[in-house]
């Protein structure tokens, strides 16, 4: 525990990375400065500072004034194209989703014909494939097909099955209908509308199984299917992981507007509320959102999810809670028993004074809502044998940490996406808090009470 947390602990920055706007700010506050100089790797200039201290006292100034920045600003020369590719390519799924989503719940589409079952009973949309072969194409087309491995959670067998010809046109169109209109987010589209053969290519292209070594990309289409066929919360999931490293994390939660009372709505009440509220493309209310962080930044940010023909908008730092008073805490869980006891969690809340009633929150939204400060707990405890997938994980991961929150399975390690598509040798359950205090808590109330329980 002690390493983990000198680990999490914040390190002043050697040096930043400003934009123009930082730039004008930085004139009113010289008295910081020791040297200014252009950083030699990238365009931006560069600002080195002499002692903590000051490094401290002019992060803070800097967070406080200039909260809105862009990516390049922030995140330095490393994967900053991976970056911006993976947040414009979930940008495009999440407006796909989110138009599949009005089609087929609220504009009377065709749930029998469009929503399938897949072998383990879990629904599969025109959305996850869609998407899949969205993003993958955007991928590849970006980095070459050659440079991108990808572990996804869908395939193709079922859509290449002579009765899913119909679901496989709706896919193809839904596609080439996101690609072209990907422009909005400088992504050029392809000259012509791709084939039904390069649709299922790009999906079938998303077959790596991952592991220790090497570069590959980890996505979960349409994460919480579920909470998507029923309306409700649901998150698009890309991840890049190096070396068994998640490195990049990207979650898209078309659903999930700035204001976190949302969450709390279900299904149909959402729909209502935001067709009663009209959303103001330029705000933050109507609107879903995009989260990403970098490993090692010590930042996460936030976008609005702009709908329109408006591309991307400027980026606002997020953090986690700073609530560690249980009694003011709010766990998340997921809104299925089956997924997660809920029983056992109820103890465990009971046994550390939680009083808020638990958060059910389809999806990685959970993830976002600790990372955004929302909520300060997520737990999840599933039956003994199910095995986690990678998918399920990798982004909302590093977006909590980076937000300046704890991700670790029960026994307090932190999660190993280096073993495959499965997260290996994970200690019973999964535990993200906002802080440490309220980590230690949960993970000695499950000590306390595993042997007891029925897991
Ligand atoms: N039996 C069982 N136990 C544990 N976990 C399971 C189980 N079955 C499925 N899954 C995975 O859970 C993903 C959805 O997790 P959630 O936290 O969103 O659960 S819930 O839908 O809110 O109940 C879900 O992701 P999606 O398939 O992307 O929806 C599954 O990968
Ligand atoms: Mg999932």
């Amino acid at each position: 525990m002690t390493a983990l947390r000198s680990n999490l602990a914040t390190k002043s920055p050697q040096a930043l990375f400003l934009n123009n706007k930082n730039n004008n700010f930085l004139k009113t506050h010289l008295k910081f400065l020791v040297s200014f100089r252009n950083c030699p790797k990238s365009r931006n200039p560069i600002c080195c500072l002499s002692n903590c201290d000051q490094k401290t006292e002019f992060s803070n100034e800097m967070e406080k004034n200039s909260n809105w920045v862009s990516i390049e600003s922030e995140v330095g020369d490393k994967y900053v194209k991976e970056l911006e590719v993976a947040v414009k390519a979930v940008h495009v799924a999440c407006l796909l989703c989110q138009k599949v989503q009005e089609d087929l719940i609220f504009n009377g589409g065709d749930v029998v014909e469009n929503v399938q079952a897949k072998d383990d009973n879990s629904p599969v949309t025109i959305a996850d494939w869609s998407v899949q072969a969205t993003v993958s194409w955007i991928l590849s087309e970006a980095f070459g097909p050659e440079n991108v491995s990808i572990v996804a959670e869908e395939d193709i067998e079922s859509l290449s099955k002579s009765d899913a010809r119909s679901i496989l046109s709706s896919v193809v169109k839904t596609v080439n209908d996101s690609l072209s209109s990907a422009a909005r987010f400088g992504i050029k589209p392809p000259v012509t509308n791709l084939e039904t053969a390069q649709v299922l290519e790009a999906i079938s292209r998303c077959n790596s199984t991952g592991g220790p070594t090497g570069r590959f990309w980890v996505l979960d289409p349409v994460d919480g299917t579920l909470g998507f066929v029923r309306g409700d919360q649901y998150a698009i999931a890309l991840a890049l992981v190096e070396n068994g490293e998640v490195v990049l994390g990207v979650l898209g939660c078309p659903n999930y507007p700035m204001n976190k009372e949302w969450l709390n709505y279900q299904n149909g009440y959402r729909r209502i509320l935001s067709r009663l509220t009209k959303p103001d493309s330029a705000s933050w209310d109507g609107n879903g959102c995009v989260l990403y962080a970098k490993k090692g930044s010590k930042k996460a940010w936030m976008q609005p999810l702009l709908s329109g023909d408006k591309g991307v908008a400027s980026a606002r730092q997020i953090r986690v809670s700073t609530i560690d008073n249980p009694v003011l805490a709010t766990f998340c869980e997921p809104v299925e028993k089956a997924n997660s006891s809920h029983v056992f969690t109820q103890g465990l809340a009971h046994s550390v004074g939680l009083r808020n009633r638990p958060l059910r929150v389809y999806s990685m939204v959970k993830y976002a809502a600790i990372a955004r400060g929302d909520a300060e707990i997520f737990m999840k405890f599933a039956r003994a044998g199910y095995k986690e997938k990678i998918w399920d994980h990798a982004a909302g991961v590093v977006i909590i940490e980076e937000a300046g929150g704890i991700v670790t399975d029960a026994g307090g390690r932190p999660l190993d996406f280096s073993k495959g598509m499965y997260l290996q040798g994970l200690d019973r359950g999964i535990i993200a808090c906002a802080g440490a205090s309220l980590h230690d808590k949960i993970m000695g109330a499950v000590d306390a009470s595993w042997n007891s329980s029925s897991l």
